[in-house]
């Protein structure tokens, strides 16, 4: 390692965007090592819009790892931080930067801290996945710096231990996150189903119904789920195994009438399964279930389905549209259905 008077900083930054499952996972079976009671699906987003920026740094000045989020510290002892820290840390190799003359072994990154700084540029914790890009992004820009030399879906299998939904964001396009058998996890972890050209004529629209952050997290609302919803081990067990199937024949055939109908009844059984947990857990509200009235009448009379909706763990609506034109029309609709107020700015 450089000498440790010498004060250099080495640092690597990436962007990560966020996805949306169209299949949800909802529920672990382990929650230490976030392993999930069903397969899942999701798209991922452009990383031009919703997507999270993260700047790891190392250099022998710093005291301790530390992290900032959107600007404020934030504390790195929670478990899920300290797992990805440590299999990351466990994966470093040899880093040789000539420029700069820094030379670090796999040994040397045992002692050395990180800082992280990182930014949503979408709001944090408000059911539009910030914890999927974050910790996709997280353990990215790490394995970058310490030269872990793992593929994506080895990285996912990292992030999942920040939070599962993250381990689908290592890809874009179509990705499966595949639940896996293996009691410790190994293979728990993404695949690419179709890379972000397979289906680029669909566009997707984030109707934000509200960016407060929600009142029960993911992790609370799946642990009591499990604990207390029959429908979910029925979801499980006999339902989301042939809709997995299904959606994947959907997407490889660009069959957006099937994915729709996929899509949509998906999301309506998550949020069924939200209300048979004890006690309930209500993430959509009026608006959202106006979203959902507007989207079906449209799609009743147009004959065959135009939008598809999903909805997270929050009242927001993701609207994905067939191609441009009706995703034009969805805004169109979506405005005159829900006029913004008179002083709105409509260019941000
Ligand atoms: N950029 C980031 N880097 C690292 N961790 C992040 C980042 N953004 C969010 N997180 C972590 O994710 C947590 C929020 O996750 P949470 O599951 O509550 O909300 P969400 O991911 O926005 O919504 P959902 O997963 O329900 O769609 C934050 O408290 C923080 O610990
Ligand atoms: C509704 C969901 O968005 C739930 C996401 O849950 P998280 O991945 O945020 O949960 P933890 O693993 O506890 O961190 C559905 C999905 O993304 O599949």
């Amino acid at each position: 390692m450089a000498e440790e008077s010498q004060k250099w900083v080495l640092m690597v930054t990436a962007q990560t965007p966020t996805n949306i499952a169209v299949i949800k996972y909802w529920g672990k079976r382990d929650e230490t090592l976030i392993l999930p009671v069903n397969d899942s699906i999701s798209v991922t987003l452009d990383p031009e819009h919703l997507c999270t920026t993260t700047t790891v740094s190392v250099s022998p000045a710093f005291d301790q790892d530390r992290m900032w989020l959107n600007g404020k510290e934030i504390s790195l002892s929670g478990g899920r931080f300290q797992s990805c820290l440590r299999e990351i840390r466990s994966r470093a190799t040899d880093v040789h930067d000539k420029e700069k003359g820094i030379k670090i072994t796999k040994k040397d990154w045992e002692k050395l801290n990180v800082h992280i700084a990182s930014y949503n540029n979408f709001p944090t914790a408000a059911g539009l996945a910030s914890s999927a890009a974050g910790f996709a992004c997280l353990v990215f820009a790490l394995a970058k710096l310490m030269n872990a030399n793992e593929d994506h879906s080895q990285l996912s299998a990292i992030a999942r231990r920040g939070s599962g939904s993250a381990c689908r964001s290592l890809y874009g396009g179509f990705v499966k996150w595949i639940m896996g058998k293996d009691e410790k996890g190994t293979d728990s972890l993404a695949v690419q189903l179709a890379d972000e050209k397979h289906w680029d004529e669909l566009v997707i629209v984030i109707a934000v119904v509200s960016s407060q952050q929600k009142e029960t997290s993911s992790t609370t609302g799946m642990r009591d789920t499990v604990e207390t919803s029959l429908l979910l081990q029925h979801r499980a067990k006999e339902v989301v195994p042939k809709r997995i199937l299904k959606m994947e024949e959907a997407i490889k055939n660009r069959d957006f009438a099937s994915f729709a109908q996929l899509a949509c009844t998906d999301s309506n059984q998550f949020h069924a399964v939200c209300l048979d947990t004890c006690p309930p857990i209500f993430y959509m509200n009026d608006t959202s279930h106006r979203i959902i009235s507007l989207v079906e009448k449209w799609n009743c009379a147009a004959g065959t389905p135009q939008v598809a909706y999903t909805f997270d763990a929050g009242p927001n609506a993701v609207l994905i549209a067939r191609n441009r034109e009706t995703a034009a029309l969805l805004v169109q609709k979506l405005l005159f259905c829900f006029p913004p107020k008179s002083d709105a700015d409509l260019n941000r």
